[in-house]
């Protein structure tokens, strides 16, 4: 029974038996893939701490050598890391957590109850158990070389940079931040704690929503009893107007709509509130944008007003985006929160729109709150007069999409950014995916005891359930006649139809979004090719309409947040798994339902392997009649040549980029010129050998050079 409900705690007790008996901790610590940290395999809703203060020292290679590689870092970090877990696991469990895993081993209600009133009477309950109903949170202890010392490299090769996978033609824009992806140089429920909360809330707190919060101690709030309708599963029981924000935040809050928080606030709120570094993770369309904007604009109101004499006055929160959508979406939400605090101002710096503007605008409006993608922002600090010194007052840096930015293609412009700014700041890392690797890079960035705060249960899964998720395994040359099929019968379902559809590429997106058009869909589309004006304009439109197909390459794959998508299709292999989750996740966002299709060839079908944990079934083949098959072949003739060549291009620079296919370069080819008599081109088009060379494809038989 209690292992049953409390199956992270009875973890930590093997764990103590098991190191004391064991002779080779390290082993006993990769059986337990401590990599991943020790929660339970199953889904359990439990809030969940741990705390590493080991006082590690880290040799601080890098302080001696200067500038280093980040890859040589990596190791040295994961050794690092695990010698942490190794000493923090040794004396925290076998004191703290072993008796609490002791006490707790009853399960009971009331147990938990008592552990919390005796660790700081009935109202005072610790935010260990606050951290939302579903959320866990492990405080980290780092070495003595903390964030300050860490000395960034320049051997990380991000040459790549097109998040629209094209890596053929050259970006016009003078901007490419968000333009990158990484791949090559182309191309139970645990009632126990949530009831005793609620219990302890109706005994002790009194009335509904008053805040027992003190930042100083270790109070955290007490919760109201409202009931949780299925439907808005993803808020939490907890209110905003039960945290100490002060008055015109929470008028701001209230303008939005906002009431009752969602998990990740409501875990991460207290945390960030009382000045720690985190590291949040929380499924798509969960609040995040609100997660790190509350707390951070009350850093702002605790700090003197703005010295209007000051020309060049300093900036307090500085956000950074991997796409100018999201950047402009954050600054947005941050407006509205702001809308009482009448001194606090929010600017956005992206590319796509000229430097000089944007120099102005922030002479003219200077704000303390500053949203940018990671180029542009670069290229004020280097090109904008005394812009690096407004830098010097950031005392909270959110790394929106942490796992992207920390991802090779933005790595080095972040390195650099992070460089520049003061040590002593706060750290805000958010996003819906956390890989391993780059949850290691995280730490480095942050403080000595930041906190990781995961509302996504380990052995859950991290998409929605309310979304249903299909995959089709078809040949290229039916895929278009399919993808119409699926369209056409989701328009039909679904009058308020909202449909994205994910590209490999800008260029291939064009072309998808070209055919879709000539066979008279009501199409848009949207990749880094495109004007930021006509970006905007069209981000905008979707957001507010319905009865629209958005056909998209990854600039749209995260954060981004159109209302009531009802269907996700991603065409050819995506990225990563967590690409996929992240396209996917624009749709069932806010407790909403959604449905997402991967539509794969044969040959890509590898990919399924990466995502086996996730609830994907086989999609019902749709039938393709003849009169189908003739209209896409005829629209298919439609399309210009020109942007059938690019995408061709396009194509075999992205599918190149993916291991599982580009290194077979025959193989590569030969699925090329499927692809390419999929759009109705028996002969594939000739490519530039310049192009050819830099792809390494020169002298591949089956392709033509020009
Ligand atoms: N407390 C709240 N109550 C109701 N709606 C909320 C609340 N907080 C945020 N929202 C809304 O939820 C939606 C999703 O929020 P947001 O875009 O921040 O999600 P996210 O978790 O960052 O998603 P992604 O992982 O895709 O970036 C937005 O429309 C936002 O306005």
């Amino acid at each position: 029974m209690a292992s049953q409900l409390l199956p992270i705690r009875n973890l930590g007790t093997a764990a103590i038996f098991r190191a004391s008996h064991s002779s080779s901790f390290s082993r006993f610590l990769a059986q337990l893939k401590l990599k991943n940290f020790p929660f339970s395999s199953r889904p359990c809703r439990l809030v969940h701490r741990r705390e590493y203060t080991g006082g590690q020292t880290f040799s601080p290679r890098s302080a001696r050598s200067g500038s280093k590689s980040l890859i040589e870092d990596e190791a040295e970090l994961s050794d690092w890391v695990s010698d942490i877990r190794k000493d923090a696991f040794h004396r925290k469990l076998s004191s703290e957590d072993e008796s609490s895993a002791r006490d707790r081993g009853t399960g009971s209600k009331v147990r938990d109850r008592d552990l919390l009133k005796s660790k700081g009477g009935e109202r005072n309950f610790r935010p260990a158990v606050h951290g939302g109903p579903s959320s866990r949170r492990i405080r980290l202890g780092q070495s003595k070389r903390g964030r300050g010392d860490y000395q960034f490299g320049d051997d990380v090769d991000d040459d790549y940079t097109d998040d629209d996978n094209d890596n053929n033609d050259v970006d016009d824009d003078d901007d490419d931040e968000e333009d990158s992806d990484g791949q090559s140089d182309f191309g139970s429920d645990f009632f126990g704690d949530k009831e005793a909360l609620k219990d302890s809330a109706a005994e002790g707190a009194g009335e509904k929503g008053s805040s027992v919060f003190s930042t100083d101690g270790d109070i955290v709030k007490a919760i109201s009893q409202t009931s949780t309708p299925r439907s808005e599963s993803y808020l939490s029981l907890a209110r905003f107007d039960q945290f100490p924000l002060s008055p015109l935040s929470l008028k701001g809050v209230k303008a939005a709509g906002y009431e009752r928080m969602t998990e990740v606030q409501e875990a991460t709120l207290p945390v960030i509130l009382k000045g720690k570094d985190v590291l949040a993770k929380a499924r798509t369309g969960t609040g995040k944008t609100v997660a790190f904007l509350l707390p951070a604009i009350e850093v702002v109101v605790k700090l003197p007003p703005l010295d209007r004499d000051n020309k060049r006055p300093p900036v307090h929160v500085l956000v950074i985006c991997p796409t100018r959508e999201l950047a402009d979406q954050a600054a947005a939400e941050a407006s509205k929160l702001l809308k009482y605090h009448a001194s606090i101002g929010v600017q956005v710096v992206i590319g796509g729109t000229r430097l000089a503007l944007e120099q102005k605008r922030m002479q003219t409006n200077p704000c303390q709150i500053l949203v940018a993608t990671p180029g542009r922002l670069r290229d004020h600090m280097e090109n904008t007069p005394g812009f690096a010194n407004r830098l010097s007052g950031v005392k909270v840096l959110v790394l929106d999409e942490a796992d992207r930015l920390l991802d090779m293609g933005f790595r080095k412009d972040i390195e650099k950014i992070v460089a520049e700014l003061p040590k002593q700041r706060q750290t805000l890392l958010f996003s819906a995916t956390v890989p391993d690797q780059v949850r290691q890079m995280c730490y480095i960035a942050m403080k000595r005891d930041s906190e990781f705060i995961s509302t996504v249960v380990e052995g859950s899964e991290e998409t929605h359930s309310q979304v249903s998720q299909t995959h089709l395994i078809a040949p290229l040359d039916k895929q278009f006649s399919m993808l119409y099929r699926i369209l056409i019968d989701h328009i039909a379902e679904d009058v308020d139809y909202k449909v994205i559809l994910f590209c490999t590429t800008a260029m291939v997106t064009k072309f998808v979004a070209d055919l879709l058009a000539e066979l008279s869909l009501n199409v848009r589309e949207m990749h880094s090719r495109k004007p930021q004006s006509y970006r905007t304009r069209v981000a905008k439109e979707f957001k507010e309409s319905k009865g629209l197909i958005l056909v998209t390459s990854d600039v749209s794959a995260r954060g981004v947040d159109y209302p009531d998508v009802t269907l996700v299709i991603q065409v050819g292999v995506p990225a990563d798994r967590e690409q996929y989750i992240h396209r996917l996740g624009r749709t069932g966002r806010k407790g909403k339902e959604g449905k997402g299709i991967l539509l794969l060839a044969p040959w890509e079908n590898f990919f399924l392997q990466s995502i086996r944990d996730l609830p994907l079934t086989n999609a019902e083949v749709p039938i393709i009649d003849p009169d189908t098959r003739k209209k896409v072949e005829r629209a298919l003739a439609h399309v210009e040549m020109k942007n059938k060549e690019s995408a061709y291009q396009a194509w075999l620079g992205y599918y190149k980029s993916i291991a599982n296919i580009g290194r077979d370069k025959s193989k590569l080819v030969l699925f090329a010129n499927e692809f390419s008599r999929s759009m109705g081109l028996d002969n594939p088009p000739a490519i530039a050998m310049l192009t050819l060379r830099k792809m390494g494809l020169n002298n591949v038989p089956g392709l033509r050079s020009k």
